[in-house]
């Protein structure tokens, strides 16, 4: 059973997104030292900045010194270029914290740009330091159903379809920038908790297809169904105006 906030426009998603880390990071942390989250990249970094960073009431409660922050995907970019999720987040977040850092885990940048071959190793590095008990993975939903980097086209099958490698190469993304790496489902099955966070119009038409169609074709919809005890959607009404369904 999906666990779905819809939140109408004067609500405020980032603080409730916030609210929902603070517990998540307290759960974590009454059981041992680090809280482990592994994040998207595109508009969550802003809900981040928002709801832990601007967020007054927030901000203070957290520890950020013992967060230990992976990527569920990146782009394979040099970590300041503008297209890095790594470089997206700290321009977002890191740079806005004064005193506590938490531990930040980016993609091995000496192995950008060297071919095939040197991106396998970038994908193999990063799966041997994903640890395999993440309390909470933060995902994105793309237009057309893509989380991470698993795309719903026939090409992208293979990252979908896979059961042992947990973290992968995705050539060819139909998001740009074309090569990236990103966690497959075995990480999603490991995780203890998945919060989704989708905003806005352009959201609407997948939206409807998730939850109302429920099309497992859509990796977001597989998703619900597979480990939908585990799954908290944070969205808006405007990107939930299409969807009819009231259970989930
Ligand atoms: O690296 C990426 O591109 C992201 O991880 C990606 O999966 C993102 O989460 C979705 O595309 C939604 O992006 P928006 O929230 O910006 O629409």
């Amino acid at each position: 059973m999906v666990t779905v906030h819809v939140h109408a426009a004067q609500d405020n998603l980032p603080e409730r997104l916030g609210k929902y880390l603070l517990a998540e990071q307290d759960k974590a942390l009454s059981q041992s030292n680090t809280f482990k989250v592994a994040i998207s990249g595109g508009s969550l970094v802003n809900v981040l900045k928002k709801g832990l960073i601007e967020d007054s009431k927030i901000a203070p409660k957290v520890k950020w010194d013992q967060w230990e922050i992976y990527f569920v995907d990146e782009r394979i970019v040099p970590l300041n270029h503008p297209d890095s999720n790594y470089g997206a987040f700290k321009f977002s977040v890191l740079d806005h914290l004064t005193t506590k850092q938490p531990k930040v885990f980016p993609l091995n940048e000496s192995l950008v740009g060297k071919g095939p071959e040197e991106n396998k190793k970038i994908a193999q590095e990063y799966e041997d330091l994903l640890p395999k008990d993440l309390d909470s993975l933060l995902l994105g939903c793309g237009p057309d159903g893509h989380t991470c980097s698993l795309f719903p086209d026939e090409v992208h099958k293979y990252l979908i379809e896979e059961k042992k490698q947990r973290v992968m190469w995705c050539y060819d993304s139909p998001k740009p920038p074309s090569d990236r790496i990103t966690v497959t489902l075995p990480v999603l099955a490991e995780a203890k908790e998945i919060a989704f966070v989708a905003e806005g119009a352009s959201k609407q038409p997948i939206m409807h297809e998730i939850f109302d169609v429920k099309n497992t074709e859509l990796p977001t919809a597989l998703i619900n169904k597979l480990y939908g005890d585990k799954v908290t959607w944070f969205v808006n009404d405007e990107a939930f105006a299409k969807v009819e369904t009231k259970t989930f």
